[in-house]
């Protein structure tokens, strides 16, 4: 023992000699050199530990590992680390540490830890990669571990250590509002442009029949919860929704309640902005996943095409171009057909990509296309209707503060009085405009809710007497229209059962709920 003893101070005091020596000859960069180098052959023979660079830039092009590794790391260095910097991702709200000049947190894996020290140098040149120029210090994470412990970090720790940071990722960043009418400072059209996604619905302060918003949360999260499921059965990790309902029943309102629910990201696609199915496919791929991809009052945007279309070409153009064979071509190179749209939906392209939701909205589920109802399209078809009294009272929370009032029982009589409609959106603007005096609200909401039904009369009777007028003008009179309001309303008081659907194409427009 005492031999061992004699022989360790020897090996210090001849390093302390050398060190001495290098101190006093040598300038500073080559004495720091040399002690590197010594450093660096002690550890390849005698160390049993491996030590890791990881480099912010490899070569021109970012790291992943590195902002990954300052991701996972991030929260272990706020609990431990005495220096560290803040850092704003971009599109997120929530700061994020990162460790400071030489600071080490310890991380561990399945029972074997991880050493972590960050440092940086000044970059001796400035560099510039394509569009932007490098950071003038050189960032570096430096990773040690144990030799035995190679296989276990390579092949667990570090892929673990990936996966983790994407979903911190997620998480952390605020969700985006994409839409597809922006142009560049030049003028050429952008794929996607995106803002923070701010809006406040959720379900909670969703206007609707308990038992319905609970069936359509419970979807929505077998759906996020099915990755699996989707594996199984071989189909694409994809759902369809169809919100169809008077305008102000809350079908925009309900798809912000779905991505806050799910904290996807939202896509509002304005298919009138499309000129191609080519085009259609290349917005799509550039959806991320877990997005909602938003077709808003999908009946116009096709109608318009098509009506575009027709409008643009005469029957002798028509005929021309036939035998010039040109229309095809045009039809190729123009607006979307709805065989392109059904394509993005449920075609082979539709499935680049994962955990993707569609929802359609329509004002008017009569006029789509049986093509675009039927079964595996649109999974669940969501009808919102006038503001029926659970509605109401979940209005009267939210603007009022009211759980429960003497008044609400004239409101319910009120709203179950034949011909009485007004939407969440009507009951809403009543209530904004009295909400200091909830009891002057209650009767405002019951004096214009009887009012709508004399409102709706006049209507009626104004629109029969002006399709007397054009009878022979019109092929078709919109009776439909009133025939479908009285069915709505209906539908109003029986929609805890989603199933209930208006008689357009019954079967096709029947509620499909996989699981
Ligand atoms: N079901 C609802 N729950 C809560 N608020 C609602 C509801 N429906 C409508 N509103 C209120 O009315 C406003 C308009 O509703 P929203 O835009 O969601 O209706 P919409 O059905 O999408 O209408 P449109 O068909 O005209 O696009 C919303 O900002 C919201 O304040």
């Amino acid at each position: 023992m005492e031999k061992t003893w004699i022989s360790m101070g020897a090996i210090f005091a001849f390093l302390g000699f050398i060190q001495g020596l290098l101190n006093t000859f040598m300038p500073h960069e080559l004495s720091f050199a040399c002690k590197r180098l010594g450093v660096r052959i002690y550890n390849a023979i005698f160390s049993s530990y491996v030590d890791y660079a990881v480099e912010e830039y490899d070569g021109t092009k970012l790291n992943e590992l590195y902002d990954a590794a300052q991701l996972h790391l991030s929260d272990k260095a706020a609990r431990s680390a005495r220096r560290l910097s803040l850092i704003q991702p971009k599109n997120a709200s929530v700061l994020t540490c990162s460790l400071g000049e030489h600071e080490r947190v310890v991380d561990v894996y399945e029972g074997s830890q991880i050493w972590w020290e960050f440092s940086s140098s000044e970059r001796k040149q400035s560099m510039t990669i394509s569009w932007q120029t490098m950071p003038d210090k050189r960032r570096s994470l430096h990773m040690r571990i144990h030799r035995k412990d190679r296989e276990k970090i390579m092949s667990g720790y570090l892929p673990s250590l990936l996966e983790n940071a994407k979903a911190l990722q997620l998480k952390r960043r605020d969700r985006l509002l994409y839409t597809n009418v922006s142009h560049d400072p030049r003028g050429r059209r952008k794929p996607w442009d995106s803002v923070p996604f701010k809006h406040p619905a959720t379900f909670h302060s969703l206007a609707l029949e308990p038992a319905l918003k609970q069936k359509i949360m419970d979807d929505l999260t077998d759906f996020a919860n099915g990755e699996q499921f989707y594996k199984d059965v071989g189909r694409a990790w994809k759902r369809g929704y169809l919100l169809y309902g008077p305008p102000g029943t809350g079908k925009s309102t309900m798809i912000a309640a779905m991505a806050n629910f799910l904290e996807y990201d939202v896509y509002d696609l304005e298919l009138t902005e499309v000129k191609s199915n080519a085009e259609l496919r290349s917005l799509l791929l550039n959806t991320s996943n877990k997005a909602i991809i938003v077709l808003e009052d999908i009946d116009c945007s096709l109608d318009l095409s098509e009506r575009k279309r027709k409008k643009a070409k005469k029957p002798d153009a028509e005929n021309e171009e036939k035998m010039l064979g040109l229309a095809e071509r045009e039809e190729k190179v123009s607006e979307v057909t709805l065989s392109g749209l059904l394509n993005f939906t449920d075609g082979l392209w539709s499935s680049c990509g994962s955990e993707r939701i569609f929802v359609f909205t329509t004002n008017h589920i009569e006029k789509l296309d049986a093509a675009l109802l039927r079964s595996g399209r649109m999974d669940m078809h969501i009808h919102l209707s006038y503001c029926g009294f659970e509605a109401f009272k979940v209005l009267a929370r939210n603007y009022l503060k009211l759980e429960d009032h003497v008044l609400f029982e004239k409101v319910r009589a009120a709203m179950d009085e034949e011909g009485v409609q007004m939407t969440p959106a009507d009951v809403s603007e009543v209530m904004t405009r009295d909400k200091r005096d909830t009891e002057q609200a209650l009767r405002s909401l019951i004096k214009e809710l009887r009012e709508s039904k004399v409102k709706r009369r006049d209507g009626e009777q104004k629109e029969e007497g002006a399709n007397e007028g054009t009878e022979e003008k019109q092929e078709v009179v919109p009776k439909e229209a009133d025939v479908q309001c009285g069915v709505q309303k209906e539908n109003a008081k029986v929609c805890e059962d989603a199933g209930n659907e208006v008689d357009i194409n019954q079967e096709a427009a029947q509620e499909k709920i996989i699981h």
